[in-house]
This record gives C-alpha cells, sequence and structure tokens, in this order.
C-alpha cells in the first residue's frame, strides 16, 4: 500500500527510544512514530535532530516516519544530526579554563560544519575579571563570539538567548563547567513538557539522560548530549589541521613553503605574526601539540 503524500506531516524528531521516535510537528504537537521499515536500508537509522515527514497517528496505532530530509551534519557518538552550533563552556573559576580541549572543541565544531561560540561562566569568581580578559585576548583573533556569563547570578543569559534562536545548539565542555546550570536558565518556565517529560526529569540526575532535543522556543532548540564532553577526537589528516582555525587562513600563501605547516618551517607567516604578537601564542603552542598527535595517529594509522 503506498502513503498518500498529502496525508503526510512534517516535524522534527526529539528523541527516540527503543526503536520510537518522538516527533513535533509545526503545530508544537508531539507524535509517537516508528519508522518504516525500509527506511533504516535506505538511510539508516533516524537520528535524534532529523526532519522528518510522517503519517500521524490514527486510532490507537503509532504514527510513521516516511521519509528523512538530507542531513545537514550526523554526529555517531551521541547519535544525533542538524546540530548547527556548538556553544562551547569554559569558566573564569574553577574547574580552570582547559585550553587544549577547548581548541579540541573548537576544531570539531569545524569539521562538523557547526557555528562556534565561546561561553565563559562563572565570572561572579572572577571578581577582577581578569581571567575573563586573559581568555577573550588569546581568543580575540579568531572571531569566534565571546559570551561572559555567571550562571550563579543569571548574568548574562540574554546573550546566549539571542544567539540560540531559530538554531539547534549543542553544549560543550568539561564536567563542572555549569552546562546543566545555563541549559536550564535557558528553557522556559519548568511547566513544560520536554517530548512528555518535564524539564527537571529530561535533565535530572536520576534518570539515565538521553540524546535529545530540548525547545528554547520557537524553532529554537538545544541539544542536550549526555557524555559530549567525553569524545575523543581525531583531527584526521595533519594537513587539514590549520583549516580548522580561522586565525590561520587569511595567511595561507604567504609563507615561504607550499604545504607549511606553521610547525618549525623558515619563513612562516603564521610563526612570524605569532611573534609579533598578531597571533596568540599559547594558542599556537596548542596547534602544535595537536599537530603532533595528528601526525602520530596518522602514522599509526598508516604505517
Ligand atoms: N560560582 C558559580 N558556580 C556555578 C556557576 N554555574 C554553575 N555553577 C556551579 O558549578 C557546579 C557544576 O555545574 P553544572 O551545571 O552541574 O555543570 P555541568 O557542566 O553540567 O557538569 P557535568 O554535568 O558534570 O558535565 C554546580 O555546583 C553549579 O552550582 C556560576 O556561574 N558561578
Ligand atoms: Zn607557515
Amino acid at each position: 500500500m503506498s502513503v498518500q503524500e498529502d496525508q503526510l506531516k512534517t516535524g522534527i524528531i526529539l528523541q527516540g527510544i527503543g526503536g520510537y521516535y518522538e516527533v513535533l510537528d509545526a503545530a508544537g504537537r508531539v507524535h509517537t512514530c516508528n519508522a518504516r521499515g525500509k527506511l533504516r536500508q535506505e538511510v539508516g537509522k533516524p537520528l535524534t535532530g532529523d526532519h522528518v515527514s510522517f503519517l500521524p497517528a490514527k486510532d490507537q496505532q503509532n504514527g510513521r516516519i516516511e521519509h528523512i530530509r538530507p542531513r545537514k551534519n550526523q554526529l555517531v557518538r551521541p547519535p544525533a544530526a542538524n546540530i548547527d552550533q556548538m556553544i562551547v563552556v569554559i569558566t573564569a573559576g574553577v574547574p580552570a579554563a582547559d585550553l587544549l580541549l577547548l581548541d579540541r572543541l573548537l576544531i570539531q565544531a569545524e569539521q562538523w560544519e557547526m557555528e562556534a561560540v565561546l561561553c565563559i561562566n562563572k565570572c561572579d569568581m572572577d571578581e577582577d575579571g581578569r581571567v575573563e580578559e586573559g581568555i577573550r585576548r588569546e581568543y580575540a583573533a579568531t572571531g569566534y563570539p565571546v559570551l561572559s556569563v555567571s550562571a550563579k547570578n543569571a548574568e548574562g543569559i540574554d546573550n546566549i538567548t539571542a544567539r540560540l534562536k531559530g538554531k539547534v545548539t549543542c553544549f560543550a565542555g568539561q564536567s563542572g563547567v555549569g552546562k546543566s546550570s545555563l541549559i536550564n536558565l535557558l528553557l522556559p518556565g519548568e511547566e513544560m513538557e520536554t517530548g512528555g517529560l518535564s524539564k527537571k526529569l529530561a535533565r535530572g540526575r536520576h534518570t539515565t539522560r538521553r540524546t535529545q532535543l530540548l525547545r528554547a522556543g520557537p524553532d529554537t532548540f538545544i541539544m542536550d548530549t549526555p557524555g559530549f564532553s567525553l569524545f575523543e577526537t581525531n583531527i584526521g589528516d595533519p594537513e587539514l589541521l590549520q583549516e580548522y582555525y580561522p586565525e590561520y587562513r587569511s595567511y595561507q600563501g604567504q609563507c615561504r613553503f607550499n604545504g607549511c605547516l606553521h610547525d618549525r618551517e623558515p619563513d612562516c607567516a603564521v610563526r612570524q605574526a605569532v611573534a609579533e604578537g598578531e597571533l596568540a601564542k599559547g594558542r599556537h603552542e596548542r596547534y602544535r601539540t595537536l599537530l603532533s598527535e595528528a601526525r602520530e595517529q596518522w602514522r599509526r594509522q598508516y604505517d
């Protein structure tokens, strides 16, 4: 039996549980669906964040996902699709900002073609603002937006809200930086249902959290991705690493050697810019650390 195309609705998958999917339609209703038999063979398993068309539920039956729209990007672990933006959270207090981890996450955002935003939380712990200032200086040349906030005092939260509008955003960063605290401030009232679960339950520590989309406003979602800060980065081809550094791109073609990796090569424009203080020294040192790591990984993979 073929499906009447005009009966189909479109929606976005909020979460999947054991072969069932919660699909939010344009009117804000959540439908429990399963997936059409052949769908897995054709495009694989439906993922949280997928834009789908589905046949709405009838009588006692569930709805059925018929098609999945092509994905903008796709994460394997956690399984998720179509994330527009990554907000990387670090702190101006404790735990002290792990800038190497930050750089890894920024590289990941570039690889997945997500917009990246830096969020410095716990600014209440940085009375003279020196830590914040140091981080801002370190990342000024990258062009990434930097937001200073305090989840504790609910300060600067509006600046995050403004960046979320119309997008699917994920939060990344080491344990204890305040991701949960920030997400709770960004979600509307406690009474809001997220895929049938209350906000409290959804983010609760007592339930097994799964990858899910939380509604932060019309067309605005936060992708809650437990375990996200734990993933392993694989940089891939060492020669491509510099592509993930927006501030290095404008120096392309200015080094003496074609294919300069801005490491030890003579007459390197990037190293020159670092020496002259145009580019941050620490960020370049970490770049070189990741470069040697990438070379090592590459060697192991292909030797
Ligand atoms: N002083 C201060 N403390 C904060 C702030 N934001 C969060 N905290 C505290 O920092 C601790 C960790 O916050 P969480 O929101 O659980 O951090 P998380 O990043 O979600 O941690 P994981 O779930 O382990 O990844 C909690 O005790 C919070 O109360 C802030 O802006 N200022
Ligand atoms: Zn160079």
